[in-house]
């Protein structure tokens, strides 16, 4: 039985020699490789952390000190360490473990969303919190990567830390030097700067060593040099920026070092006010296949072979495939596209641009509000930048795209990738916002394409408009089955068509084949549907409330939240159009989704073709609904239909879409 079996909460390291700790990190890293090999997950970024994980628990009394983890994908070792590790084998499934802390699971995790950047804010309050309850006996630590470091959020509450001497927050940088991409930015360059001096902090070690054991002058000898440090910083390393601000700096310390590590942090804990400790590691140490990893050392990882850490199955075509290659074509034929990312260069597809025109390519690090309003100014310039972010990362710059781009007027093409459900990553991570907050923008234009084929013409739409901010938003992994059109009316795609005009089913984006798949259903019970897929959702499409006027019931279904989405806009249309065709709208459900697999929160939120059938069935006023028993039929139970009365569309694709 190795060391990690005995493991059941922070308290049982106590006593662990830094020998026995170095077996411990080997358990742990063989663990981690084993079961996220299996499950996918953010395998580079916690092999990093495993030697922080045990000083951090080592010398902090969890849960009555609080760790904070920014972002929170770096927190498989603290799960394990807290009495989680059965967890493992279900990591990011549905009913399984979180892949980031999660109150729900344990006392010793606190930060739930995994939008980064957020930490050291949680810190100032939760330390301001205590100050005034006049609880003393409580350190609040905050771990931060050095990519969190470059989001906006984390320099306002470094500057409210360093001001308040009184309620020490204990910063606890992890700098490996990347975000997925190596981190960008004067900050990045400064830790770097700070880095070089590693050298130093080996000399101050062996000197302590030294001079502690020298007796009589020695320790005095050494706290002088150590105080002297500052100055012999100043010589070896450049000014520190931290201590500039007011906070004691401590470091650089060798992040894979238990021994250093817990020094450092033993002396921010004693300290008594603000201290950053700057630790260095490096992500997806110990495991060769993603310390070689150029990518991203596998920030992330799908199912893979252990020991390769090859995938084990190869990724179908996906949407960001689909939209990287296509502004690759259009920044040929128009010089003046540029496209900016908020650290996430490979992740959002804009490698490729950039591999085409590393001029034209802009990494502002994790920092959306500024990508956005710098987008602003680079429009405003007389270019027009496509800012590619995943969709629920947009939230954070709200602002920036209603008063700084639109109120403007500005020409930027905002690309959301992961937009709807997204599943693996949790609530934080769905891209279900979007569809709701954009529609308040005045003059905003979404795009929501249901294909390969809608995604590229939406893009070469978008970027066609330099007079107003556009969206065009697809949801995450392998590209929906081609859905083609068999007409058009009013600009829209119409999907299929019925014998009657009973159903009026308004098509969002990716839900393109569940729609068909229901009007064949709903068409088998006598029921005629028309789907219509208007690609550009908003402003809504004039002929929508034309065309409801003609039907008995408008069904909505997009892959986005239900409440202000493109349902209620198009309810708000008609009425606006006086129109009283009802409107039953189906999205997702206003709440916050547990992590699972997109297909299955999809069916959690209703929105499988057989779902929306069952709903829909038997709400048609003065439709011939005896098919459809009181509380509808189950879907097995729906009689068979016959393959010739499925829509067009449907047959032309030869299978209805799943
Ligand atoms: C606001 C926001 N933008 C983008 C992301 C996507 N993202 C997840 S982890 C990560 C990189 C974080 O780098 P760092 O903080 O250095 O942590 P590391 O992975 O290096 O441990 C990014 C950009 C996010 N989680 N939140
Ligand atoms: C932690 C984080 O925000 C990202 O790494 C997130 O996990 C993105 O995952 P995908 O790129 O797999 O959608
Ligand atoms: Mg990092």
């Amino acid at each position: 039985m190795g060391l990690l079996e005995k493991i059941e909460r922070p308290r049982d390291l106590d006593g662990l020699t830094h020998q026995e700790l170095a077996g411990l990190s080997r358990e742990i890293r063989d663990f981690l490789i084993e079961k996220v090999a299996r499950t996918g997950g953010h395998l580079g970024p916690n092999l990093g952390a495993v030697e922080l994980t045990l000083a951090l628990h080592r010398v902090f009394d969890s849960p009555r000190d609080r760790i904070l983890w920014d972002t929170g994908h770096q927190s498989y070792v603290h799960k394990m360490l807290t009495g989680r590790r059965e967890g493992f084998d279900r990591l990011r499934q549905k009913g399984g473990l979180s892949g980031y802390p999660s109150a729900a699971e344990s006392d010793h995790d606190i930060i739930e969303n995994s939008h980064a950047s957020t930490a050291l804010s949680y810190a100032d309050g939760l330390a301001k919190a205590y100050r005034l309850r006049g609880v003393r006996d409580r350190a609040v630590v905050a771990v931060i990567g050095d990519g969190a470091l470059t989001g906006g959020m984390a320099w306002e509450a470094l500057n409210n830390i360093a001001a308040a001497q009184d309620r020490p927050v204990i910063i606890v940088i992890n700098d490996n030097g990347r975000s997925y991409s190596p981190t960008i930015g004067g900050l990045a360059t400064h830790l770097a700067a700070l880095r070089t001096t590693r050298g130093y902090e080996k000399f101050l070690a062996s000197a302590k060593e030294t001079l502690n054991t020298t007796p009589v002058v020695g320790p005095a000898l050494y706290s002088a040099l150590h105080g002297a440090k500052k100055g012999l910083k100043d010589i070896l390393a450049p000014q520190g920026m931290f201590e500039d601000l007011g906070l004691k700096y401590v470091g650089p310390i060798d992040g894979h070092d238990t021994e250093a590590l817990e020094n450092a942090l033993r002396m921010a804990r004693d300290f008594g006010g603000p201290v950053a400790v700057h630790c260095l590691t490096t992500k997806g140490h110990g495991y060769r296949p993603a310390e070689d990893d150029q990518l991203d050392h596998f920030h992330g990882v799908g199912v893979i072979d252990p020991v390769t850490g090859k995938p084990t199955k190869p990724a179908g075509r996906s949407w960001t495939s689909v939209f990287a290659d296509e502004l690759v074509e259009v920044g040929t034929e128009r010089e003046d596209v540029v496209a900016i990312t908020a650290a996430m260069l490979h992740p959002t597809g804009l490698h490729k641009f950039q591999k085409a025109f590393p001029d034209r390519v802009f990494d502002v690090g994790i920092a959306e509000q500024h990508a956005v309003t710098s987008a602003a100014g680079l429009a405003l310039g007389g270019l027009h930048p496509v800012v590619a972010v995943y969709a629920t990362f947009l939230n954070r710059a709200f602002d920036q795209v209603l008063m700084d781009v639109a109120l403007h007027k500005c020409g930027v093409t905002f690309v959301l990738d992961r937009a709807g459900v997204t599943g693996d990553d949790g609530a934080s991570h769905n891209g279900m916002w979007d569809l709701s907050i954009l529609q308040v923008v005045p003059g905003l234009r979404v795009c929501a394409p249901r294909d390969a084929d809608t995604l590229r013409a939406g893009l070469r739409e978008a970027v066609e408009v330099d007079e107003a901010p556009t969206v065009v938003r697809f949801p995450k992994g392998a590209l929906a089955e081609p859905v083609p059109a068999i007409g058009t009316a009013g600009g829209m795609d119409v999907l299929a068509r019925g014998g009657t005009e009973d159903v009026l089913v308004v098509s969002v984006g990716a839900m393109a084949g569940e729609c068909v798949e229901l009007a064949g259903l709903l068409e088998a019970q006598g029921i005629g549907a028309t789907v219509v897929d208007p690609r550009w959702v908003k402003p809504v499409n004039e002929e929508i409330p034309r065309l409801a006027a003609r039907h008995r019931l408008v069904v909505t279904v997009e892959d986005g939240g239900r409440s202000g989405g493109v349902g209620a806009a198009v309810a708000q249309a008609l009425q606006a159009a006086g129109v009283d065709t009802p409107v039953r709208t189906f999205g997702i459900p206003q709440r916050f989704l547990d992590h699972g697999k997109r297909p299955d929160l999809l069916t959690e939120c209703g929105l499988t073709a057989h779902q929306l059938f069952l709903a829909v069935v038997d709400q048609i006023p003065g439709a011939d609904t005896a098919a459809a028993p009181d509380g509808a039929a189950a879907p097995d139970e729906i009689r068979p239909y016959d393959q010739s009365a499925r829509p067009a569309a449907a047959r032309a694709t030869g299978k209805v879409n799943r």
